[in-house]
């Protein structure tokens, strides 16, 4: 696709419906363990549209008086998260040519109402690694613009098994989702869309 920025790889249809079906199966038992829940922003405690969980060694986390930031542990169960599925380890190696593997694997779940503000991922230590994006159920349309809030943005739809790799010059390039397709997957039996999004926190 023309005008994508630098260092952003679209990989449509990356996952066939199978490798799909898997991941949504893995989600589902990781989030018997680990529930959805609702983050609030910093300050305002205003509740997001977005629900969500997380797996591995540490998970991002917002709250009111705290905000942004990863931690080891649920912050409703207080235990630690589900380790990252084999399976999304070795996407991260295929297509994250990076040599360590990821830390976290924060798991939006969108309602077909739900949305998310332009944003950089910017709470890693790390900015080496690309973040790595995979969208499950139904469409979306995404935004990402450039490294100021202002720059121009292009968007682009996102179906379930398309990736996205934001690394190298695109890695904090501002990005959302504007809305949710609903009727457009039948993945998820109630409808919705999941995101996985597996980074690294750490340098080391
Ligand atoms: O849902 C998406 O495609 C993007 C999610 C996202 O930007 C994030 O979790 O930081
Ligand atoms: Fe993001």
């Amino acid at each position: 696709m023309a005008d994508l920025p630098e260092g952003l790889k679209y990989l449509p249809g990356y996952l066939d419906r199978p490798a799909q079906e898997g991941l949504v199966d893995l989600v589902r038992h990781a989030v018997a363990d680990a529930p959805l829940y609702v983050p609030v922003m910093p300050g305002t405690g205003k509740p997001m549209s977005v629900q969500m969980t997380n797996l591995g060694p540490l998970g991002w986390v917002t709250d009111k008086e705290r905000g942004y930031r990863y931690q080891a542990t649920h912050p409703v169960t207080g235990k630690p998260w589900p380790a990252i599925p084999e399976a999304l380890l070795s996407l991260w190696d295929t297509v994250s040519n990076y040599p360590e593997p990821p830390q976290a694997c924060l798991v939006n779940f969108y309602a077909d109402d739900a949305r998310m503000g332009l944003h950089q991922d910017k709470d890693e230590k790390n900015f080496a690694a690309p973040v790595v994006s995979i969208s499950l159920g139904n469409t979306c349309l995404f935004r990402v613009g450039g490294l100021n809030r202002k720059d121009p943005t292009r968007s682009f739809r996102l179906a379930s098994g398309d990736v996205v790799v934001l690394g190298g010059a695109s890695r904090l390039c501002f990005h959302g989702v504007d809305r949710i397709y609903p009727d457009t997957s039948t993945l998820l039996k109630n409808g919705g869309r999941i995101n996985l999004t597996l980074r690294r926190v750490t340098l080391l």
